[in-house]
């Protein structure tokens, strides 16, 4: 696998965080479809690589994510720099990383920092219907009671805390999303679209 590269000058970030089934990946492909920016969704990345039957950590990705724990960042930071490195365009929305303090550090210092932090703020029993529901036909290990509640406890005391952290940035906006998701959109679209006013 290619190694971490540092984002050349002029390269955007925006990280799209909130808890499991808050609608990250949902909201992204909204944006995606009206700004054309560069979705990578670490999770999707993640899954990907679990899959690839060259890969040598396919074992070990597929136990953090069964057991509903943060992934080692070298692998995960691994596969967005890749990506990035790939791609030609110069904005990523960054869907569900960094998940942990010290992944926020360690992609800021070796890839870029973000310029805003999307944080969807979910109620947790709405959150846990949203991934039941969606359990039922997304054949993921991780959709069951047992580690959605175990993905809950992580989110709270792991994830967080990398929201406050930007919250002192003034980096975060934060969007209420236990509405439908095109009420969730509207604020979202409202927000990029603010961007640079
Ligand atoms: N605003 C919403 N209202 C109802 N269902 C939603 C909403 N946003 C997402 N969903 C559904 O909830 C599930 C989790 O959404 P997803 O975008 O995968 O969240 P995340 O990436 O944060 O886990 C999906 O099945 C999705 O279709
Ligand atoms: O940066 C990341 C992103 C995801 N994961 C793992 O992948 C799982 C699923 O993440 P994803 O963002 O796809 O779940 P979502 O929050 O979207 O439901 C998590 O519970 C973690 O085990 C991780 O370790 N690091
Ligand atoms: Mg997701």
């Amino acid at each position: 696998m290619s190694e971490i590269v540092r984002a050349p000058e002029g390269t955007i970030v925006i990280f799209v965080l909130g808890g499991p089934g808050s609608g990250k990946g949902t909201q992204c492909n909204k944006i995606v479809e009206d700004f054309g920016f560069v979705h990578l969704s670490a999770g999707d990345l993640l899954r990907e690589e679990q899959r690839n039957p060259n890969s040598k950590d396919g074992d070990l990705i597929k136990s953090y994510i069964k057991d509903g724990q943060i992934v080692p960042m070298e692998i995960t930071v691994k596969l967005l720099s890749k990506k990035m490195q790939e791609s030609k365009s110069n904005i990523f929305l960054i869907d569900g990383f960094p998940r942990k303090l010290d992944q926020a550090e360690y992609f800021g210092k070796n890839v870029v920092e973000p310029c805003l932090i999307l944080f969807l703020d979910c109620d947790k029993e709405v959150m846990k219907q949203r991934l039941l529901k969606r359990g039922e036909t997304s054949g993921r290990i991780d959709d069951n009671i047992e580690t959605i509640e175990k993905r809950f406890k992580v989110f709270k005391e792991e994830s967080l805390p990398v929201v406050e952290r930007y919250e002192k940035e003034e980096k975060v906006r934060k969007i209420p999303c236990n509405e439908s998701v095109d009420e969730v959109y509207l604020k979202i679209r409202s927000i990029i679209e603010g961007l640079n006013k």
